[in-house]
């Protein structure tokens, strides 16, 4: 102290006082930002449960734990959930810890008020929403509110549109064989993801923008634009995120999206909002549109009926269904391939109850469709993602076993794990595409329906569970059924020869199937078996 005195008393004299106020200043800061940057990157966790994935103390422990969750994220938390059975863990993840919870626990918080568990705040903070600028809309709540008051109740009124764009589809994108004999080669994730694009286009916004090249490149690049730049921002430290966000302009790409989007949505909206009041004014009665656009337009506040506001709530829509249904849809195709043995019993199940529903595919016979529901399901348990349910928690909590989460806490469930526990599934390892049709005759009437593919539980978690489980689940196993129909009542599928089912790879809380494989289509001889196709 004496030596600080000495030298203040020194820069007075020499006049540095203004000098050595602002250096004390520099250094303050500097220490602060030091102290701030050793909190966020000291191995802490924000409850007393055992972290996971961290092999050592120190900084650089931590930094290696999460490159290492990046390529081994799967394996870490598998031998976590057997290690520690029945309880939960922390694993750091590529940025975040997050706590892993038990199925009880999912069960527990399931409906839980969203002022105690958030979703939406868990979404705001791992989607890094306050660089992507991705929150605006989804914390007003407008698109689970619109999916979950209008999709499901309208997919009978919107039969014919998916008939019509499904057809359309996949006569774009699946090349037709010359000859009845002739194997013709797909890429399949790129023909996959842009017949569930151009499906979803149709259902969002309508004819004619949905058959846009534009909006369809759009709605399928968004997503990757988004992911790309959070996954850049988790590589860096919180503290550091403004600043390495503005110089490296991360936001550039999906600013240019939501431009693109805006100019081709702008006449569009323009021309509905213009008919409707001049529908108002002459007493005349507006036939309203019947797709997602016009929801959202009816069910905003007033001043968010703007084209700016529309846009950015069908960019959001296009992110939470595009790449989940495609992914999905992959996998499934790739396992039927490979399980050629199923695949003349779903196609058999298929013409029977279309016939049996008068040669019409509408929702009744989709319903009764079980092997195709349960080939879906099986093909989905232990891919697509490592954890959901992701959840903040917004004040103190305790639950009913005594586990303590202070507020701030992240908290996820892990859906691959439980969807491949013995305790859950009958001999996981298998892979039986008739699992749950087997499962649902052996139960009796009202027990069948826990056997449907989009029925959620505490530990069958692909669409999540409890009060937010996703509200387009109904719309995607229905979409995804229609198209398997229309792929297996024209086409027979295969690998090329000497190829089999590629493996998933995974990486950080994602797995994906190959995208480079192609699968060989071959046309059914004869003529078309329903009008519908
Ligand atoms: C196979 C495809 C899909 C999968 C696997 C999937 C999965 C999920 C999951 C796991 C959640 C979180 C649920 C929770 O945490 O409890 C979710 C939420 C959501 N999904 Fe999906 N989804 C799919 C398709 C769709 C489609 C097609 C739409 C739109 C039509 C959609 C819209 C949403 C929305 C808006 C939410 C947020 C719900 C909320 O805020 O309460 N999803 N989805």
């Amino acid at each position: 102290m004496g030596i600080l005195i000495q030298f203040i008393d020194y820069a007075e004299d020499k006049n540095l006082y203004g000098y050595s106020l602002l250096c004390t200043t520099i250094a303050l800061l500097f220490l602060g930002l030091f102290l701030l940057w050793v909190k966020e990157w000291s191995i802490h966790s924000p409850t007393k449960l055992p972290i996971v994935g961290i092999e050592s103390q120190g900084y650089f422990a931590l930094l290696r734990a999460r490159r290492k969750f990046v390529s081994d994220g799967f394996r870490i938390v598998r031998d976590a959930y057997y290690k520690y059975r029945g309880k939960s863990f922390v694993i750091t993840t590529n940025s975040y810890y997050k706590v892993v919870l038990t199925h009880n626990q999912v069960k527990e918080l399931s409906n839980a008020p969203d002022d105690t568990v958030s979703f939406v705040h868990a979404s705001a903070e791992t989607m890094m929403a306050e660089y992507t600028g991705l929150s605006q809309f989804s914390v007003d709540k407008y698109i689970p509110d619109v999916l979950r008051a209008k999709l499901t109740q309208n997919l009978g009124s919107m039969k014919e549109a998916l008939l019509d764009e499904t057809r359309f589809a996949l006569s774009s994108e699946i090349p037709g064989s010359a000859t009845d004999d002739e194997w013709v080669p797909v890429e399949i994730f790129t023909a996959v993801h842009r017949i569930i694009a151009r499906i979803n286009g149709r259902i969002f916004i309508g004819l004619p923008l949905c058959r846009n090249e534009d909006w369809l490149t759009m709605s399928i690049t968004f997503t990757g634009v988004v992911f790309r730049a959070i996954e850049k921002l988790a590589g860096v430290p919180k503290l550091i995120r403004p600043l390495y966000s503005y110089t490296r302009n991360l936001v550039k790409d999906i600013n240019w999206h939501k431009r693109k989007a805006r100019s081709l949505l702008d006449p569009i909206i323009h021309k509905r909002l213009e008919e409707e009041s001049l529908a108002e004014e002459n007493g005349a009665v507006y036939r309203k549109h019947n797709d997602v656009l016009q929801w959202f337009t009816d069910h905003v506040m007033p001043e968010h009926r703007t084209v700016e506001a529309l846009t950015e709530m069908q960019l959001h829509l296009s992110m939470a269904s595009v790449h989940t249904t495609t992914l999905y849809f992959l996998n499934a195709i790739l396992d039927l391939a490979e399980h050629q043995e199923c695949i003349q019993p779903i196609r058999e199940e298929m013409e029977a109850v279309i016939s049996a529903n008068g040669g019409a595919l509408d929702r009744t016979a989709l319903r009764k469709m079980r092997k195709t529901d349960s080939f879906f399901r099986e093909a989905m348990r232990g891919k697509f993602a490592l954890f959901t349910f992701n959840r903040k928690v917004m004040k103190n909590l305790t639950l009913s076993d005594g586990t303590y989460f202070p507020k701030g806490t992240l908290l996820a469930a892990p859906s691959a794990m439980l969807s491949t526990d013995p305790e859950f599934v009958e001999d996981p390892e298998t892979f039986d595409g008739f699992r749950w049709y087997k499962r649902s005759l052996e139960v009796k009437d009202s027990g069948a329906e826990k056997n449907n593919w989009g029925t959620t539980a505490s530990y069958d978690l692909t669409f999540g569970h409890g009060k937010h489980a996703c509200p387009g689940r109904y719309y995607a196993t229905e979409e995804m059924k229609l198209m398997l129909t229309f792929i297996l009542l024209q086409y027979d599928i295969k690998y090329p020869e000497g190829q089999s089912r590629p493996v998933n790879f995974d990486r950080g809380e994602y797995s994906y199937p190959n995208r480079a494989q192609k699968l060989l289509f071959r046309k059914l001889p004869g003529k078309k078996k329903f009008p519908f196709l």
